[in-house]
C-alpha cells in the first residue's frame, strides 16, 4: 500500500475519537481522508449511510468477509464492524492521510498487515467520566452501555501494554488532548501539504 503514512485512533467507546478526529479533519481540509467502516449496527440520529459507516447487515458482511474484502473486522457490543480494503484505497489512491476508527482487536488484526501506521490510543480519564459521556451521548440502550463499558475496561488495560500503541492521549481537557494530537501528526501533515503546494 502507498501513500502517506495511515493514523490508526482507538480506545474505549465515549472516550472521544470521533470529536477529535473531525475536528482534525475539518482544521485540515484536504489532508485526511476517513476509511469509512461496513457495521451491522444501526444508525444514529444525522449518521449518513457511506460518510460515517457503511450500513449493511450481518448477512452481507460475513459474504464480504469471506470473499477477504476486509483488511480486518471484529465483533464489538453485539454487533459486527470491519475495514474494507476498498475504504482505505479510496483515500490513499487521494494521496491523503488515511485516518481509521477502530477498537482494539482492530489494531490487533492491522498489526498483522503491511498498513504500517501510527497507533494512537485515545483514552478517557477515568471510567466514570467515560460512563457519563457515554450516557450523556445518549446514543446507548442500558444493554449496550453496558457491553461498551465492559469493553472499556479491557481496552484501558490493554492500551497500558508497551508497544501496542505508539502514543495514548488522555483526552481529560479537549483543547490540551487536541493539541497534542495535533503535534503527533505533525509531520505528516507537513509532508501531505507540501505535496500539494
Ligand atoms: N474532552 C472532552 N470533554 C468532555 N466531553 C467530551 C470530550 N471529548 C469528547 N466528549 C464528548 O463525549 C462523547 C463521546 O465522544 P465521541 O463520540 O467522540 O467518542 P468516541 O470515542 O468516538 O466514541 P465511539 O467509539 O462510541 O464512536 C461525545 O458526546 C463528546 O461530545
Ligand atoms: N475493529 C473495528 N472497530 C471499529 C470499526 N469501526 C468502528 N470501530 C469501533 O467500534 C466501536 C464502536 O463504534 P460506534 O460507532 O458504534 O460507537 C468503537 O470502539 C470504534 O472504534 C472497524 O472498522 N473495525
Amino acid at each position: 500500500m502507498s501513500g502517506p503514512r495511515p493514523v490508526v485512533l482507538s480506545g474505549p467507546s465515549g472516550a472521544g475519537k470521533s470529536t477529535l478526529m473531525k475536528r482534525l479533519m475539518k482544521e485540515h481540509e484536504g489532508v485526511f481522508g476517513f476509511s469509512v467502516s461496513h457495521t451491522t449496527r444501526n444508525p444514529r440520529p444525522g449518521e449518513e449511510d457511506g460518510k460515517d459507516y457503511h450500513f449493511t447487515t450481518r448477512e452481507a458482511m460475513l459474504e464480504g468477509i469471506e470473499n477477504g474484502d476486509f483488511i480486518e473486522n471484529a465483533e464489538f457490543s453485539g454487533n459486527l464492524y470491519g475495514t474494507s480494503k476498498a475504504a482505505i484505497e479510496d483515500v490513499q489512491a487521494q494521496n491523503l492521510i488515511c485516518i481509521l476508527d477502530v477498537d482494539i482487536q482492530g489494531v490487533r488484526r492491522i498489526k498483522e498487515t503491511d498498513l504500517n501506521p501510527i497507533y494512537i490510543s485515545i483514552q478517557p480519564p477515568s471510567m466514570e467520566i467515560l460512563e457519563k459521556r457515554l450516557r450523556d451521548r445518549q446514543t446507548e440502550t442500558e444493554e449496550s452501555l453496558q457491553k461498551r463499558l465492559e469493553a472499556a475496561r479491557i481496552d484501558m488495560e490493554l492500551s497500558k501494554e508497551p508497544g501496542v500503541f505508539d502514543v495514548v492521549i488522555i483526552n481529560d481537557d479537549l483543547e490540551r488532548a487536541y493539541e497534542e494530537l495535533k503535534e503527533i501528526l505533525n509531520e505528516e501533515i507537513k509532508k501531505v501539504q507540501e505535496a500539494q503546494s
